[in-house]
């Protein structure tokens, strides 16, 4: 099953759904345990607990209640805690007794040299940026890379926005955050915000979510094994066209560089055959003698899917290729240049029954909605899909891949060394063979920005790339997620 992301509204029925367990406490019970046990451990593996100094930033609502009740735990370990009250009035009660009892300290400000920072100033019910107060403290601390404490965000980095991931100005940074039962949209969509994530189990489920289930969009991740079983593998039957042909439409003899970069990252991802139609035919096939190159789509032979449009021009004869192949029954994958064609032609793609798998930057998102994808993502890219009932990809750190239906599988690069020229053509070819393999279009989006990170993560290694050692890498990155299957 893949990860599930539940924004505020639906984490809220959830836990409501445990009936007694929310309203007698037992859920804020398990999440502080939660915090705390995460914090301990923490403090254990850098040189034990007692005597350790943590500070916690304690909000008005039950966010702060769960820092207070984390507080008492780590107290009652012989952890030296002072907490910050932000609204001394309003702080949650019980905690603030539980962590009286224990022997915490409240203090105005926070001492200097601590180990660890607690934020828990707000969670899911966070509205906009720090409030002055937070702001004042957090922006004392040395952050944690130049020697500062870790700081452990509860629930959500303080400053995040739960649903859409908006990271306001100013927000926490967090080392690590602790979340309860299921992931919030936000621990995806502002994941370098989060840092690590940690879900504790306090006994609520998703599957309790019923209403606003087509209100709001869905977001999902795919898990590496999840990724590794869908990828085609030739079985002892298959030759080079069972498994799908996959046509690529790209660059130009001027400008080869994109019908290279797309026809071998296509080459690469799958087994089978590539076929490439273009004025680029003779770089490509310098390259890669494998490709079965055409100059024009007469003298092509048949594919099971179209790459077009990276590097491919946006004049009339571009625009004449795009209708013949948008006018068949099979799957297209449309990039770069074909996406600019697109946005003065949406009757091309709106309503298309074939699969079809628009992949836009932000920029060329903006020209195909009529309007910058703005600060939610999510809605934006699922808005777009439903509207012209076609798959849509957002390309980005955090890349966003939404059916016609509103439901969106999202994939965190984990770094961002893939923001180079020419990354965007290597991951069309890599969708477009999953296209031809006979993966369904959101799938085969989400699959391909997998591969894609972790190739840019391998080629890498903390050293700037370009897109050629990024497709390079795909070859290892796919070996890697098949080997979790043998591993697991
Ligand atoms: N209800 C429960 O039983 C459980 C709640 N849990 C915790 O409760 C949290 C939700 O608690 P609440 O609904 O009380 O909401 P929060 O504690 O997340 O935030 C609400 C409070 O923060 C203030 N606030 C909003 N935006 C602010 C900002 N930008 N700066 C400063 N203050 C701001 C509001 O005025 C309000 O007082 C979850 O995130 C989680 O940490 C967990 O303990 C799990 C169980
Ligand atoms: N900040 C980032 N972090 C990680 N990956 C990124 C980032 N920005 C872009 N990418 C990825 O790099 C690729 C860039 O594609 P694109 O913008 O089309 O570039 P080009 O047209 O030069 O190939 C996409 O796969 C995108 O998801
Ligand atoms: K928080």
């Amino acid at each position: 099953m893949p990860i599930r992301y539940l924004d505020a509204e639906a984490v809220r029925q959830a836990e409501a759904a445990t009936g007694d367990l929310l309203t007698g406490g037992t859920l804020m019970r398990r999440a502080s345990a939660g915090v705390a046990a995460v914090i301990l451990r923490e403090l254990r593996r850098t040189g034990g607990c007692y005597g350790r100094r943590v500070g916690i930033v304690v909000g008005a609502g039950d966010n702060g209640g769960d820092a207070l009740h984390a507080g008492a735990v780590l107290a009652r370990r012989g952890v030296a805690c002072t907490a910050v009250l932000l609204a001394p009035e309003k702080a949650h009660q019980g905690g603030l007794a539980a962590y009286r009892n224990a022997g915490g300290r409240i203090d105005d400000a926070l001492p200097e040299g601590l180990d660890l920072v607690i934020d828990g100033v707000v969670g899911i019910g966070g509205r906009g940026p720090l409030r002055q107060g937070a702001a004042a403290v957090f922006a004392r601390l040395t952050p944690a890379e130049s020697g500062g404490p870790l700081i452990v965000s509860v629930d959500l980095p303080s400053g995040v926005d739960a649903d859409t991931g908006v990271v306001h100005d100013p927000a926490v940074r967090a080392s690590i955050t602790v979340t309860f039962g299921v992931p919030r949209n936000a621990h995806l969509l502002a994941a370098p915000a989060c840092g690590r994530v940690e879900v504790v189990d306090i006994g609520i489920s998703a599957d309790a979510v019923t209403s606003n289930a087509d209100a709001a969009p869905r977001l999902s991740s795919l898990t590496d094994a999840e990724v590794a079983r869908c990828w085609p593998v030739p079985s002892p039957s298959d030759d080079k066209y069972s498994q799908g042909v996959v046509g690529v439409i790209a660059g130009s003899a001027r400008y080869p560089g994109a019908a290279i970069l797309a026809t071998g990252a296509a080459v690469t991802a799958t087994s089978g055959m590539t076929r490439y139609v273009g004025t680029a035919a003779d770089e490509v096939v310098s390259h890669y003698p494998e490709v079965v190159a055409a100059r024009t789509l007469d003298d092509v032979g048949r594919v099971q899917a179209w790459v077009v449009g990276p590097g491919a021009g946006t004049d009339d004869d571009a625009l004449t290729v795009l209708r013949a192949l948008l006018g068949t029954d099979l799957p297209v994958l449309v990039d770069a240049d074909g996406l600019t064609v697109v946005a003065e032609h949406p009757e091309l793609v709106v309503g298309r029954t074939a699969p079809t798998l628009l992949t836009p930057h932000a920029g060329e998102f903006a020209r195909l909605a009529g309007a910058e994808v703005g600060a939610d993502r999510l809605q934006a890219v699922a808005d777009l899909a439903t509207r012209w009932r076609v798959t849509v990809l957002l390309k980005g750190r955090i890349t966003l891949v939404a059916d016609p239906t509103g439901a969106v599988l999202g994939n965190d690069a984990g770094g961002s060394w893939a923001a180079t020229a020419g990354a965007g053509d290597v991951l069309s070819g890599i969708a477009g063979a999953l296209l031809a393999a006979g993966l369904p279009p959101q799938l085969a989006g989400a699959a391909a920005a997998r591969v894609h990170a972790h190739a840019a993560d391998l080629a890498s290694r903390g050293a700037p790339i370009g897109a050629s050692n990024l497709l390079g890498a795909v070859r290892p990155a796919i070996r890697d997620l098949r080997d979790t299957l043998s591993a697991g």
